[in-house]
């Protein structure tokens, strides 16, 4: 849908493939891009293949793809957990392969993603997973060891800030705010704060200072996420789900 978005998909030239009809029709009306049921006809007719099943379904799939892989063809997979060298292992070790961990995001081009190019990926290989991921949102290449951690943080992260806008919400519908004025404040709050973050390059611990006044509202509230241990909840949310991902990695 990013991609889409992005004027990236070329219908002629790009296809998906689902086993179930209700994915493919959904993927067919958000992106004008055809699916079908047969994941081999897919490889055999493009050169850039996305992987993008669940992890535990990863091996499965595989199976179904790897006799229409020739050199020319470079896959992409975006599942948590699964190494390069799993893929390797099922598709052969001359697969050009990169893996990548985006987030949901990038369906409004705003992603954060980390990819990891494997051994036999070229160089273009690399480029254009960056030029394809920086389309929607920010691409980093990263070891490919790290790339649990961004799972962890940036593909998990999403579900963790919208918890805390859900909780910011909560908080003034609590003190006597209109749910929905309550919802808008707090995403514009996250999205502004973000932003300040992003361009103004400052640090995150100056900005929180800037917004906290002696003897003032905001300190009053530092204070009390301090003694919750949010800060210590959010590493540990983070350390939790890479933890996960390696887990779902060996799984599978
Ligand atoms: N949901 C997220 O925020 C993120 C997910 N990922 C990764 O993306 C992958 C997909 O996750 P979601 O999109 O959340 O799952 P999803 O369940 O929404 O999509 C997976 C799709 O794969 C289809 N499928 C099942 N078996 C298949 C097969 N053998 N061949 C082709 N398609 C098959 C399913 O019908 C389903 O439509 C996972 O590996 C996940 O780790 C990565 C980054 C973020
Ligand atoms: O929850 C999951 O396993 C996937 C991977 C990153 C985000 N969602």
């Amino acid at each position: 849908k990013g991609w889409a978005a992005a004027g990236l998909l070329d219908a002629n030239r790009s296809a998906a493939s689902d086993p179930y009809p209700a994915p493919r029709e959904k993927f067919t009306a958000t992106t004008n891009v055809r699916a079908v049921e047969s994941n081999a006809e897919v490889v055999a007719k493009t050169d850039v293949i996305i992987l993008a099943v669940k992890p535990q379904t990863m091996s499965a799939a595989l199976a179904e793809v790897r006799s229409s892989l020739t050199d020319k063809k470079l896959v992409v997979s975006i599942a948590a957990g699964i190494t390069l060298k799993q893929l390797a292992e099922n598709l052969g070790t001359n697969t050009r392969l990169v893996r990548v961990m985006p987030n949901t995001p990038c369906l409004l081009g705003a992603s954060a993603a980390g990819f990891a190019v494997g051994p036999a990926a070229t160089k273009a290989d690399g480029d254009l997973v960056a030029r394809l991921f920086n389309a929607v949102g920010k691409a980093y290449a990263v070891p490919e060891s790290q790339l649990d951690a961004v799972t962890g943080l940036s593909g998990s992260g999403p579900a963790f800030v919208y918890v805390l806008i859900e909780a910011l919400a909560d908080g003034g519908v609590r003190v006597g705010l209109p749910r929905d004025i309550a919802l808008s404040l707090a995403a514009q709050t996250v999205f502004g704060s973000a932003k300040m973050v992003l361009e103004t390059g400052t640090h995150p611990a100056a900005l929180k200072d800037a917004v906290a006044s002696p003897g003032g509202t905001t300190i009053a509230g530092l204070h009390a996420l301090e003694r919750a241990g949010f800060r210590a909840a959010a590493m540990d949310a983070v350390e939790a789900a890479a933890k996960r991902a390696t887990e779902l990695g060996s799984k599978n």
